[in-house]
């Protein structure tokens, strides 16, 4: 029964509308600037247009989907913060207090957050419960969790989006919290792309040179021990996921399904990206490039996503921080697609 609404979603599915993006694209080159001046500004307005249909789009209506969960991983002594920080922080976005929350009211965005996996028993009203297990298993040791659990997850994800959608938000930016969680994002980019966690694991919350080198071995160890498929997007995440990152999964195919954007923040995000790309590849003409990460990896997920990201701040936050400080620059390429004169409507000469 689950299988089939993941099933469902990923058929959903649809290549971009290109008559839309070709609009969009003669639009921009009747504005009153020199043609292609406004460079990776234009490249989103014709993505968005290929993505809603609509050659002057905008998204009133906007949601960072918080999704947070635990690691048994963590055990290892892999982060350089206490695992007790999850469930800790889930109440400060559901207080306002994050850094997730100043950007989103900045942004004009609303912060959900998603208990699917935290140790901890949590109840707060603004809180959305859909537990699936208390925290993963050490990946180090056997796999994370089960293909149910992962499946699971990623409808917890597709389900929270389709929740959304009924109420009116059209765009969405992924964010996550959970202690530990570079380290199976880590695995995840290594699973897929075959790079040796030397390459793919990073510093997290600041680890120190000793630690980075444990956690290279931790993640190596998770891979010999678990074996997982790369042809087998569930089995990557059963093995050496998480289940914040599976509920990402789901929202990103979850709003590619239905036609809308999904802002990708920093490198857990990004991982659950590659996974949600290799359960369909159309999907990730639907995800936009917000920002590149200080994590080592990042670089390399976003070169295996080939999405473009705007911004480059040295942030390595998560929480969707990136996703939404990018949602400044989705607004001013909406805002000049509908506002800005022609060299018609303005009798600005254009060139021969
Ligand atoms: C106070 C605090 C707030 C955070 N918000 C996001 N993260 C970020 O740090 C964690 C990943 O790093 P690692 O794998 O090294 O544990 C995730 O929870 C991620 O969202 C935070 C981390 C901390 C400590
Ligand atoms: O890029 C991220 O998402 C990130 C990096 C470090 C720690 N937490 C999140």
């Amino acid at each position: 029964m689950n299988g089939n609404l993941l099933n469902e979603t990923i058929e959903r599915i649809k290549p971009l509308d290109e008559k839309a993006m070709q609009e969009a694209a003669n639009h921009l080159d009747r504005l009153t600037k020199p043609k292609g001046s406004l460079g990776k500004l234009e490249n989103l307005a014709v993505q968005l247009a290929g993505i809603t249909g609509k050659v002057k789009p905008s998204f009133p209506k906007r949601a960072v989907i918080v999704m947070a969960g635990d690691h048994g991983v963590v055990e290892e002594g892999v982060t350089a913060y206490p695992p007790e920080v999850t469930p800790q922080m889930v109440l400060n976005f559901l207080a306002g207090g994050a850094t997730v929350n100043v950007l989103s009211r900045q942004a004009g965005a609303d912060v959900l957050c998603v208990d699917i996996g935290v140790n901890a028993d949590l109840s707060h009203p603004q809180l959305i419960s859909r537990k699936v297990r208390k925290g993963t298993a050490n990946m180090a040791k056997g796999p994370a969790m089960t293909r149910t659990e992962v499946e699971q997850a990623i409808l917890v994800g597709i389900e929270t989006v389709k929740d959304c959608a009924s109420k009116g938000y059209t765009l969405f930016v992924t964010g996550e919290m959970g202690i530990g969680n570079t380290t199976p994002s880590a695995a995840i980019v290594s699973a897929f792309t075959g790079l040796s966690p030397i390459e793919t694991v990073g510093r997290g919350t600041g680890i120190d040179d000793a630690i980075l080198k444990h956690k290279v071995e931790v993640v190596q160890q998770a891979l010999d021990v678990n074996k997982p498929d790369f042809n087998d997007p569930i089995d990557v995440l059963a093995k050496v996921g998480g289940l914040e990152i599976a509920g990402l999964v789901g929202v990103i195919l979850g709003a590619a399904s239905r036609r809308c954007p999904v802002v990708i923040d920093g490198f857990i995000s990004s991982a659950a990206a590659l996974v949600a790309k290799h359960m369909s590849k159309e999907a990730v003409h639907y995800m936009i490039g917000s920002h590149f990460s200080q994590e080592q990896g990042h670089k390399l997920v976003i070169g295996e996503l080939g999405i473009s990201p705007m911004l480059h701040m040295d942030m390595r936050v998560g929480e969707g921080t990136g996703g939404v400080l990018s949602l400044h620059l989705v607004d001013a390429i909406c805002r000049i697609m509908s506002e800005m004169a022609t060299f018609e409507s303005a009798g600005v000469s254009d060139r021969e």
